[in-house]
């Protein structure tokens, strides 16, 4: 392997350790601690996983978490009703709602009902839109957290030459517009682009993130080029496995991102970035 890793669960460790810092200077002056609702529809076995992570994650910087496990047979209605009360809950900076939601329930709906500025995911159409318009306000987790790895690349952004691959509105999208920011020369590939290796063999950096195992081949990649895989797929045999043909891809790219360990825990991170923002925000802090 010739290309040098990005570690994720490090720079992870280091915006954490950061937010913990700022935290107690905060909080041993009087202030409240920031607080985070994560609300969970139904016993999902992976999805509990990432919502224990993110529990333990906040305990372990001071954040209070604030657990609301529905049952999966909850209705719209019910629903709206908390997401209501925790936007007018003065103890709460941020509200997660865990996706996907069982078949009855709208996500868009819900999206739209949370408080922007309490949107600690990014997904509301306000903060997209900032985003877009270059005031960006809450940014979603994943593209944050790629940006921040991107940092340690050392790389200028400007004129590159990025093609992101998939265009979901948690990733691929928000993910083209903070490159765009970044003064990148951005291509958005998706399922009906014509010939996808032909777009990621001139990118200078590729971001991964269709959700197809393998889907990107490592003999696609451009010599010297940053290879970020979003991808988290598991096996048979339980080991986790990205959109890209990782070890193929190491030995011509750049700078790579592993999976697991790579993006995954670079998307927690930054919720808790996002958190810590919407409390200063909202104590007057900054
Ligand atoms: N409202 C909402 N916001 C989300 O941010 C959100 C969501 N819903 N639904 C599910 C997805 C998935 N997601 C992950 C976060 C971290 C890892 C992570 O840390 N992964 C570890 C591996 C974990 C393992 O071993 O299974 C890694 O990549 O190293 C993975 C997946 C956030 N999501």
């Amino acid at each position: 392997m010739t290309a040098r890793l990005l570690d994720g669960r490090a720079v992870g460790a280091t915006v954490r350790a950061g937010l913990a810092e700022t935290i107690a200077a905060y909080t041993e002056n009087g202030h409240r601690p920031p607080g985070l609702a994560v609300v969970q529809v139904g016993g999902d076995p992976a999805s509990s996983v990432y919502v224990a992570n993110k529990r333990k994650a906040c305990a372990k910087l001071g954040i209070e978490s604030f657990s609301h496990d529905l049952k999966d047979t909850v209705s719209q209605a019910e629903l709206d009703a908390l997401v209501d009360e925790l936007n007018e809950d003065p103890r709460i900076d941020g509200i997660l709602v865990q996706l996907p939601l069982p078949e009855h329930l709208s996500a868009d709906s819900i999206i739209n009902r949370i408080d922007p500025d309490k949107d600690v995911d990014g997904f509301h159409p306000t903060n997209i839109g900032r985003l877009a318009i270059r005031q960006p306000g809450l940014r979603p987790c994943t593209p944050f957290g790629v940006m921040r790895l991107l940092e340690e690349t050392g790389r200028d952004l400007h004129g590159m030459e990025a093609v992101v691959v998939g265009a979901s509105n948690i990733v691929g999208r928000p993910m083209a517009l903070e490159l765009l920011l970044a003064g990148a020369t951005v291509t958005v590939c998706h399922r009906f682009t014509e010939d996808l290796a032909a777009h990621v063999r001139r990118a200078d950096l590729v971001v991964a993130a269709a959700g197809k195992p393998g889907l990107v081949r490592g003999e696609w990649i451009k010599g010297g080029a940053i290879v970020i895989d979003v991808g988290i797929h598991r096996r048979d045999d339980g080991t986790l496995h990205g959109d890209v043909d990782f070890d193929a891809a190491a030995e011509r790219a750049g700078f790579i991102t592993p999976v697991p360990g790579g993006v995954g825990p670079m998307t927690i991170a930054m919720l808790m970035h996002n958190t810590v923002t919407s409390w200063r925000r909202r104590l007057g802090l900054d």
